[in-house]
């Protein structure tokens, strides 16, 4: 197992007058590989389960074992964050030196890597990112938020991690930049092999990227399995506050009016040739 949690509870503001319990009685088990979208409405506790995952945030009640390390070890934070790399929901978090360049190599710099290697890890990581060599030298405030969030994910792989945790990576960007995020979180799945976990407000977006799907409501797990039992699942959805994409309620509609669907699809145009081929059949009197 890659990382475990144990009945975890997390309390903000611990033994004060403040005290707001953002998670409890959680129950995880990620392996190597998976890629895993984590939903819920604003409040469920997403941002606060993702930060335990990487040590950022540890908890007052259970355990998180990363790689076999509990991150209760303080002494082992920089092996986890070496290993758990997160991609913050707002990059302006993230970055903060006077370059881009300086951006990058500081997570492999800071994990004491030489010069040489921290160069190459740079370079390797721009390519794949598509970050031109102009952009290095600039600072990373003056650029646009596509080019913002890609410096943070640069950051992040420059570590190389084996698991990227991407907490609402195309938040404000637009249909140009979110396709671009999306085609290199894809990459990283299937061609870098990196255990992906991915934050998003965007039902679609995770219904259409994700295997695994976790649903948080209020600190809790209502729901973890497959994706598509948790998207064809109109009642589970609304019962955890949000609104099923509208592909799948199409789908969810057409299916209650005699349509037949044996499996959800995901792609516009797969749905439209779904319906293609069922009024194919209504016209030849073979179904509905
Ligand atoms: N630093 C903090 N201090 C006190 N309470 C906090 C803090 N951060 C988050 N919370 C509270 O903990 C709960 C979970 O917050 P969290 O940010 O994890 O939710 P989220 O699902 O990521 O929300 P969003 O979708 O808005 O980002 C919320 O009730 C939130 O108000």
């Amino acid at each position: 197992m890659f990382i475990e949690m144990k009945n975890v509870e997390f309390i903000y503001g611990y033994k004060t007058p403040f005290e707001k319990k953002a998670l409890e009685n959680i129950n995880l088990s990620i392996t190597k590989g998976e890629f895993i979208g984590i939903i819920g409405k604003t409040g469920s506790g997403k941002s606060t389960l993702v930060q335990l995952m990487n040590g950022l945030l540890v908890p007052q009640i259970g355990d998180v074992v990363v790689d076999g390390i509990n991150t209760k070890d303080k002494k082992r934070a920089k092996e986890i964050r070496k290993r758990v790399g997160l991609v913050f929901q707002y990059p302006e978090y993230q970055l903060f030196e006077e370059t881009v360049y300086k951006d990058i190599a500081f997570g492999p710099q800071n994990l004491g890597f030489s010069e040489d290697e921290v160069k190459r890890r740079v370079k390797e990581v721009c390519e794949l990112l598509e970050i031109p060599k102009e952009l290095l030298e600039k600072s990373p405030f003056e650029l646009s938020g596509g080019q913002k969030r890609r410096i943070a994910i640069a950051g992040i792989l420059a570590m190389d991690p084996e698991c990227i945790i991407l907490d609402e990576p195309t938040a404000g960007l637009d249909m140009r930049g979110r396709k671009r995020i999306f085609s290199i979180i894809e990459k990283l799945h299937k061609e870098a092999k990196k255990t992906i976990i991915l934050i998003s407000h965007s039902l679609e977006d995770v219904a259409m990227l994700c295997e695994r799907v976790i649903i948080l409501n209020k600190g809790k797990i209502q729901f973890d399995g497959p994706k598509h039992q948790a998207f064809e699942n109109v009642e589970l959805l609304e019962k955890s506050g949000l609104l099923p994409p509208d592909i799948l309620y199409l789908q969810h509609r057409l299916k209650l009016k005699g349509f037949k669907i044996d499996r959800f699809e995901y792609s516009v145009e797969k749905v439209a040739d779904m319906i293609v081929k069922n009024l194919a059949f209504k016209r030849e009197g073979e179904m509905l």
